[in-house]
């Protein structure tokens, strides 16, 4: 039928012929079955009044109209049988958490905090509900502080013991701008803006770069549940960034402190997004006093923050043991002391008294040190994204984690007085496992593959925690992982494996860990490996020092729908296979990382799983550092290639980016250190230039498309754009998409839906 709203006149998307609208349209009509797959983003237990468990789980789905993430929280209620078997029984809907950015239940599961920030400089919203209703509701007003942070760094909300008082993480309040009338500037304390006068700018202050745009300086704040009465934290210096805060246990209650991350901003700030390299240090400080309540703190506690890890670079995440006798925390002090942004890292732990004042010097104890080089199967370093806020098994000293092994990730016990690190996840298993909570002693996790979409599983042990053969994992149907008929029917006729590659330059001179294989994920139909080939795409992760799990990515499953094996390269350097691989790469990108994709891709074609005319690559950032250098360096590999916000010039990015810093370290390696500065010299940028995608331009002649954010600050558009005109200049197939309001990362979801239908459209119409 007629659509009756359609135009009268034909019009067609710029840069589609008739052939290519046909595909798009059916594309489109794909990718949005796999946009609509719903994500679990977190998950909190508690016991209900009778005893049972209780889990709430917190979804995201992209809703393409509001060009937003939909939130929402589903519940399920646990229930053991007599037969040993476990059955989650789901509410009958979930509940849309609309404008919410922030919910976290406190720890009796009685109450639930939920933030709502505001646009412009409206009150931030605080509501406090009960099992039936709100309880109370708080506006906070931004001369107190502005937005709650929820970016998964600086984040924290903290309920301490009583669930009356709630710390967490804002952003300062704005500083004070000039106002200006007809007659110039006014001095002295001005009312906000009238008619008759405007603010002025007043000086910079510089932010945490990509991803924190408008942000300055977060600071720690604590809310009092009963009165809405909001106190900064005293005692913490003005230009120390803050995070991650949590109650220290105390056995006065009258005496609380609170234990968070600092971090120093120096002479300067840089980037933080995706970069642990940043020093930073745990403190303790003294919680503030509320009016109306007790407050007992004698003259000689100390009103100064304290930093309690003054002999380590780096510590972050803390985690009281049950007990609070210890102090755990991770440590990125391989990227702080190198220089890489990302690297090995490791866990340590120091006492505690909750009797006495905390101290300033503390031995810090190496729980889990860094592993240089794993031997073949064996652990090969923590590598974290984050800590469950209770990770605590019941013995009060093992820990269970998700950390990445090789290109999985997987769940770890680690006890922390022994320092034992056990893989419980099932190690036959090439998925990825990611807890979600804890139930009691019991695991409630989430596992999928890049071709199997998440589901829920329920750890519980038998036996005892240091037995690794001893955990079970039962599988969890749900209504929160559901695709449609179409994606799952897809997808059943995929199949994936991740293989070992060899290094081909094994005889350079190499640290043994460097001479190592790394890995690439090979995902395909299943009976095709060895009839004709699909067609394949190379899909390379950024950093350079991240990895690419074996966890589902809905637009990689989206490009394996179309027909498309996927060849996913973990090239040295990436995270997973030990500090000796990763710290092999910085001097060498462009030339090792390269060389590893190209032996990747020769090696699947020796086995007969790919054809050798019809291959194409897609990378964001560093992996289009690697598309772009890939094109220019082998120009008869690639018959397309997608850039999203790709590195194609240091030389012009070291000027422009947040981290100018990680241009020097990756191009010239250890000896970055002393050489940074941020007025590069004319034989730096010469040097900048030849390790650049752009110094091999003249040899391309891939079809090309590119993908820009128009915000980027990690990559600013200069780079991709120079390289683009440089193609067109020479005649070389080039389609460049930009997104004005987007950054980095290309995520929101418009951007999400447009770029992938696009690489999809690209991809067939030159490789099928
Ligand atoms: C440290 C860093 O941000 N490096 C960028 C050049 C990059 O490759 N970023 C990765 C993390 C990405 O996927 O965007």
């Amino acid at each position: 039928m007629e659509n009756p709203g359609a135009s009268p006149f034909k019009v067609t998307p710029v840069g589609l012929d008739a052939n290519s609208e046909e595909e798009y349209f059916s594309q489109s009509t794909l990718l949005k079955e796999f946009t609509e797959i719903p994500s679990i983003e977190k998950a909190w237990s508690f016991k209900s009044n009778s005893g049972a468990s209780q889990v709430m789980f917190s979804i995201s789905q992209p809703n393409l109209l509001e060009n937003k993430k939909r939130r929402y929280a589903s519940f399920s209620h646990i229930s053991k049988e007599r037969d040993d078997s476990v059955q989650f029984h789901w509410d009958a809907f979930p509940i849309e958490m609309r404008s919410t950015s922030l919910m976290v239940p406190s720890p009796s599961g009685s109450k639930l905090l939920v933030v709502q920030n505001a646009e412009n400089d409206s009150p931030t919203r605080f509501e406090i509900w009960s099992s039936s209703q709100v309880e109370r509701e708080f506006h906070v007003p931004s001369s107190i502080h502005r937005s709650v942070y929820y970016d998964g760094w600086f984040e924290e909300i903290s309920w301490n013991s009583d669930e009356t008082l709630i710390a967490y993480i804002a952003e300062e309040p704005v500083s004070a701008k000039p106002t200006f009338t007809y007659f110039g500037y006014e001095k002295g304390n001005c009312p906000d803006k009238d008619c008759n006068s405007w603010k002025g700018q007043g000086d910079w202050d510089e932010g945490w770069g990509e991803a924190y745009d408008g942000k300055r300086l977060p600071k720690l704040f604590v809310i009092n549940i009963n009165s809405g009465e909001v106190r900064a934290v005293d005692g913490i210096e003005k230009s120390l960034s803050v995070g991650q805060v949590i109650w220290a246990p105390s056995a006065k209650d009258s005496l609380q402190y609170l234990v968070f991350v600092g971090w120093p901003s120096g002479t300067r700030k840089f980037g933080i997004k995706y970069c642990t390299n940043r020093p930073c240090s745990l403190y303790f400080v003294r919680a503030p006093c509320f009016r109306y309540e007790p407050c007992q703190y004698g003259t000689d506690t100390k009103l100064s923050a304290v930093v309690l890890t003054e002999s380590i670079s780096s510590a972050f995440f803390p985690r009281f043991s049950p007990d609070g006798k210890f102090l755990v925390f991770l440590s990125s002090k391989s990227a702080v002391d190198s220089g890489a942004h990302n690297a090995t890292d490791s866990l340590h732990r120091i006492d505690w008294s909750i009797d006495a004042e905390p101290q300033q010097r503390n031995k810090i104890v190496d729980v889990v040190p860094v592993v240089m080089c794993a031997e073949d199967g064996s652990f090969p370093g923590l590598y974290c994204s984050n800590i469950l806020s209770n990770p605590w098994l019941s013995d009060g000293h093992t820990m269970i984690l998700s950390a990445a092994w090789g290109s999985t990730l997987v769940v770890l016990t680690v006890d922390i007085l022994s320092g034992d690190v056990l893989r419980i996840s099932p190690c036959t298993s090439e998925f990825s496992w990611d807890v979600l909570t804890l139930d009691g002693d019991n695991i409630i996790a989430v596992c999928s593959s890049p071709v199997d979409v998440p589901e829920i599983k329920y750890g519980y042990l038998v036996g005892n925690a240091s037995d690794n053969t001893k955990w079970n994992w039962l599988d969890i149907s749900s209504p929160i992982t559901k695709c449609s008929e179409k994606v799952r029917s897809l997808l059943s006729s995929k199949e994936f494996s991740i293989m070992s590659i060899p290094v081909r330059d094994a005889s350079e001179n190499l640290t043994k860990g460097a001479s190592k294989p790394y890995e690439a994920i090979f995902a395909s139909s299943k009976s095709k490996k060895h009839d004709a080939c699909d067609p394949m795409i190379v899909v390379l992760h950024g950093g350079p020092h991240c990895v690419s799990l074996s966890s589902f990515s809905k637009s990689s499953a989206f490009l394996c729908s179309l027909g498309f094996s996927l060849l996913i390269v973990s090239y040295r350097g990436s995270l997973g296979f030990g500090e000796e691989a990763v710290q092999s790469l910085p001097g060498r990108v462009g030339s090792q990382d390269v060389n590893d994709v190209l032996a990747a891709i020769d090696h699947v074609i020796g086995m007969g799983f790919a054809d050798p005319a019809k291959i194409a690559a897609v990378g964001i950032s560093h992996g289009g550092f690697l598309t772009t250098h890939l094109i220019g360096q082998a120009p008869d590999k690639l018959a397309a290639a997608a850039a999203r916000n790709p590195v194609c010039n240091f030389a012009l990015m070291v000027g422009t980016t947040d981290i100018p810093d990680w241009c020097y370290f990756e191009a010239f390696g250890s000896e970055a250190k002393s050489s940074f500065t941020a007025t590069p010299s004319a034989e730096h940028l010469a040097l900048f230039y030849n390790k650049s995608p752009i110094s091999h331009i003249s040899k391309v002649k891939t079809p090309t498309l590119m993908l820009l954010g128009a915000k980027d600050l990690r990559v600013p558009i200069t780079d991709g754009l120079q390289y683009a005109r440089a193609l067109k200049e020479k005649g070389v197939e080039v389609k460049v998409m930009m997104f004005p309001d987007d950054i980095h990362e290309l995520d929101r979801p418009r951007t999400d839906f447009e770029s992938f239908l696009n690489i999809g459209v690209w991809f067939k119409k030159y490789c099928s």
